[in-house]
């Protein structure tokens, strides 16, 4: 049976980020992709020049009728914009037994919102209990805790802080941390006190629209077909990898990923340290 994915997210009229780059992930993983919309956006590789956010029971609508027709395999959640649409969305989700897997967006590379301050708390206190892997980027671990991040040891704590929170596996997302250092290190925490780190290359690229959205999709989509969950995030790095590597050139700004590229393009070796 082909694995079902989904995503609860915005949409990105630029095609990089958000629901259009987790659907193109989905379907390069073959998995077959649904969608929740959670916001509209107005968005290039320039940036998002406006946020429509729908209403909270048209979001519930369109959940409930992807929970009553399909055994979802893997769900993943992106922009959530505002405390009431994060409260309506993690209510649905209480009984869900599939990987989740809470991607904590917070802010567009040109700067514009996509998460309301007083959000922050609702994903805490609502959405986290129910997360299996939260995936923060280091600003967004900050936000999270109140705590400042520029050290390894630093890293170690906040991530402690966050599994505090209820998720089972935190990554910690390099793409902000140390960006002078050659390599794109993700630190991985686990419950259980494991950790493993996954370094590939740092490429040198302005393309990277929708990273975090991406790597997200492709740990979703590599838990809906059934990979134990490191290999799941060692895949998922590869996927990012490739897909950063091989930019498209599409756009002025901050261009798209390349969602094809892992599965055309010669595969670079993740450095793996459990
Ligand atoms: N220049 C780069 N070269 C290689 N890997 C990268 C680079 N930038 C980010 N990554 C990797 O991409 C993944 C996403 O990380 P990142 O920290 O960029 O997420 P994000 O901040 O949520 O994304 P965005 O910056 O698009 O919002 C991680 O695995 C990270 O290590
Ligand atoms: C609709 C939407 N969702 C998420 C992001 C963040 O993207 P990323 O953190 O992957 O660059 C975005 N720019 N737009």
């Amino acid at each position: 049976m082909l694995p079902i994915t989904l995503t609860i997210a915005g949409s990105d009229s630029g095609g990089g980020a958000g629901i259009q780059a987790d659907l193109k992930t989905f379907q390069e993983l073959k998995t077959f992709g649904t969608s929740v919309l959670t916001a509209v956006t107005a968005q290039n590789t320039y940036g998002v020049q406006a946020v429509y956010a729908l209403p909270e029971d048209f979001i519930v609508e369109q959940l409930q009728s992807i929970q009553s027709d399909f055994n979802v395999n893997a769900l993943k959640t992106g922009m959530l914009f505002s405390a009431s649409i994060i409260e309506a969305v993690s209510k649905q989700l209480e009984n869900v037994q599939a990987p989740i897997i809470v991607d904590p967006v917070m802010i567009a590379k040109g700067g514009a919102t996509l998460l309301q301050q007083e959000a922050v708390d609702a994903m805490i206190t609502h959405l986290f209990p129910l997360a299996t892997v939260l995936t923060p980027n280091i600003p967004e671990a900050e936000t999270l805790t109140g705590m400042k991040i520029q050290t390894y040891d630093d890293v170690e704590q906040v991530a402690k802080k966050l599994l505090a929170m209820g998720p089972e596996v935190i990554v910690m997302k390099g793409g902000h941390f140390a960006p002078e250092q050659q390599a794109a290190i993700d630190h991985i925490f686990f419950k259980n006190g494991d950790k493993l780190t996954l370094s590939a290359p740092r490429v040198q690229t302005k393309d990277t629209h929708g990273t975090g959205c991406t790597y997200s999709a492709a740990l979703t989509a590599f838990l809906a077909k059934g990979l134990p969950m490191k290999e799941a995030l060692i895949e998922a790095k590869r996927f990012i990898h490739a897909a950063i590597s091989h930019g498209l050139g599409i756009g002025h700004g901050h261009g798209p990923t390349n969602h094809f590229a892992y599965n055309t393009k010669a595969k670079v070796e993740v450095e793996i340290i459990e």
